[in-house]
């Protein structure tokens, strides 16, 4: 796949005939999906290179700053690495600048669309461009200029509309599970493997501390039931984490969050690897226990309820 941040529009039409998908696609949750396999399956009928068009930041830090978004549920990288393993030709990065949010809806069109090779347009339902999001798919479809355009509908999930804002909720809410139904996946934090206080190994626990390196909304603190992919090896483990400030031995207010994997029959050292936590269930909020023995008797207990939640995940 090929990225092209596109900081002058003319950077973007040196390649063949496209069908482009567009959104910003925070999640590649199972509606997003619906809109780029549409693309996947009319690029390949009409012969046509595949592409999505994307744009960073969120467009809510340049349109709405109370209500800013600056992390996600899966940042730049992650869609990257989504869209590229879904077979895509290439991706446009359109920075969302003020001035790109000021275009008239024309000249997003002529600018973006017509001038870019695109012969084929899919996006969802909701999808609106140009100053104020005035332009919205009917419009699209009364002005498109070179190009077709195919809406495609709302995916709901009993009866609930999929939507990443219901995700980041679920999330916040340690509702996992019904956050992971509307992924169509395991919710992923991707990260580097940090030096930790060196506690864990004293109490019969050591935990690998993930350090994400990049900006994802973070599950409600507390302990869940996940896996732990290591990518030099590939290999998944099976584990539980707690994700929270250590009130045992660390005063919140005064300590960061920490992302604290212990993985099940695992005893290798993997300080400075990259790994993904794929979050299954919740199973208890973050506790400030009396002293360590009853810390070690709950996380006994944790580890026991994650090997019964995890057993069918291979
Ligand atoms: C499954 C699990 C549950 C945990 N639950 C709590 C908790 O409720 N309260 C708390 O203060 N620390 C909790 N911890 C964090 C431990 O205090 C922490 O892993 C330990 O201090 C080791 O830290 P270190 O890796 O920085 O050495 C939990 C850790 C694990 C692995
Ligand atoms: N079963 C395991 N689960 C997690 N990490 C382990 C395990 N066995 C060994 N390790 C290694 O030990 C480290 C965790 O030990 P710990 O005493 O908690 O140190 P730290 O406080 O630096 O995280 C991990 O980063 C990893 O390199």
């Amino acid at each position: 796949m090929e990225t092209l941040v596109i900081n002058r529009v003319e950077e973007m039409y040196h390649h063949p005939d496209i069908a482009l998908a567009i959104g910003f696609f925070d999640g590649v949750h199972q509606g997003h999906l619906a809109v780029i396999n549409q693309m996947l399956e009319i690029a390949e009928n009409k012969n046509l290179k595949k592409a999505v068009m994307t744009f960073d930041p969120h467009p809510s830090v340049v349109l709405n700053p109370e209500k800013k978004r600056t992390d996600y549920l899966t940042p730049l990288n992650e869609k990257k690495r989504i869209f590229s393993a879904l077979g895509v030709d290439y991706l446009f990065i359109v920075p969302f600048t003020s001035r790109f949010a000021a275009m008239s809806e024309k000249d997003f069109i002529r600018d973006y669309l017509t001038n870019n090779h695109v012969k084929e347009v899919i996006a969802g339902f909701d999808f609106t461009y140009g100053k104020f999001g005035k332009g919205n798919m009917l419009k699209l479809a009364e002005d498109c200029q070179g190009f077709n355009v195919t809406t495609v509908s709302k995916k709901a999930i009993n009866e609930e509309k999929v939507s990443t804002t219901d995700i980041r909720e679920q999330l916040k809410a340690g509702h996992i599970k019904r956050a992971n139904e509307q992924l169509g996946r395991p919710y992923k934090i991707a990260g580097i493997v940090v030096q930790g206080e060196k506690r864990g190994r004293t109490i019969g626990f050591p935990t690998a501390n993930v350090m994400p390196d990049e900006d994802y909304v973070l599950p409600k603190l507390g302990v869940y039931a996940v896996t732990l992919k290591q990518n030099s090896t590939e290999e998944v483990y099976k584990g539980v984490c707690n994700i929270g400030y250590k009130p045992t031995f660390h005063d919140p207010s005064k300590s960061a969050v920490s992302i604290e994997v212990h993985i099940f029959d695992f005893s290798d050292s993997i300080y400075g690897e990259r790994v993904e936590v794929y979050w299954h269930e919740f199973l208890r909020p973050e506790q400030k226990f009396s002293g360590i023995d009853a810390l070690i008797a709950q996380i006994n207990q944790d580890k026991e309820q994650a090997v019964q939640i995890l057993r069918d995940i291979k």
